[in-house]
């Protein structure tokens, strides 16, 4: 039988492109999520990745993405809740809508996908099967500019936690918590010099060190409930 599919939420750009890619070089079949259509997605196709349509920011949004992946394969070896917006803090009266936002993005998508895909997981017939959620650095530490988009990630951190306890041996969840790997195009302004992260260690590092945390986690069998914190050192200064 050959392998069942991984699915990649968000998988159009960035870290995610990036993973989606690596995937497919290891002869994973890779599904992503993308809200936009536009030549990055084309190009995935091309290279023979299934781009769904899905736009998590509302609960019906949510739950028709799932429709659409139990319509497109019976079983999934793992998925990568990776899809995120990272708004910075509103004091208007726009504050709720961006708080909202996130909250469906960050911790509804997850929590619902994850109670629906349980049985796509169990379909697998692979010795291991996972479930990975990108957190943030400030999900633990807090971040006084991004409150909500914070709060949401810890949310995420927490439902890591959750989920592993309640999928036990059948399903591994852990999270990865990052920190500055790549630029934000937003926060660069004008010419390329690196994001100073404040980490120990020089900044960014680029996607490959997320790809390197994505593949442990998928190959071993005895980790689950746990964050891996690709930061740099931040999370000990
Ligand atoms: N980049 C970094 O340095 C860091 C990243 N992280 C985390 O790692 C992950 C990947 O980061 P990065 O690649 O920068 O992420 P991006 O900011 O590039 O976002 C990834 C994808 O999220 C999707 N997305 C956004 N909103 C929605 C929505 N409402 N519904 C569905 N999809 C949506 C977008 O899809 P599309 O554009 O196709 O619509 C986008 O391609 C994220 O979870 C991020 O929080 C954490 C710390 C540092
Ligand atoms: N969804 C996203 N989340 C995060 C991003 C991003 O680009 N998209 N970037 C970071 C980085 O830490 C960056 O902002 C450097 O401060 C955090 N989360």
């Amino acid at each position: 039988m050959s392998q069942a599919p991984i699915l990649i939420t968000g998988g159009a750009q960035r870290l995610g492109r990036y993973c989606a890619e690596r995937l497919q070089d290891d002869g994973h079949p890779v599904i992503i999520t993308y809200r936009r259509e536009r030549e990055a997605v084309a190009a995935l196709r091309r290279r023979g990745v299934t781009a769904l349509p899905a736009d998590f920011s509302s609960e019906a949004g949510i739950m028709a993405f799932i429709d659409a992946l139990k319509a497109h394969t019976p079983r999934l070896r793992a998925v990568i809740h990776n899809a995120s917006l990272r708004e910075a803090d509103r004091f208007d009266e726009q504050a709720g809508a961006a708080f909202e936002r996130m909250f469906h993005l960050h911790m509804q998508a997850p929590y619902l996908i994850n109670l629906h895909v349980q049985s796509l997981l169990m379909a697998c017939s692979e010795p291991m099967r996972d479930i990975i959620h990108m957190t943030d650095f400030v999900a633990t530490r807090g971040a006084s500019r991004h409150v909500a988009y914070a709060a949401t990630k810890a949310g995420l951190e927490s439902l890591t936690r959750s989920f592993a306890a309640l999928f036990g041996a059948d399903i591994k969840v852990n999270a990865i918590a990052p920190a500055a790997i790549m630029h934000d195009e937003s926060e660069v302004s004008g010419g390329s010099v690196p994001l100073r992260s404040g980490s120990l260690m020089p900044t960014p590092p680029g996607p490959g060190v997320i790809w390197q945390s994505v593949r442990y986690l998928l190959d071993n069998a005895y980790m689950t409930g746990a964050v891996l914190p690709v930061d740099g050192g931040r999370h000990v200064q």
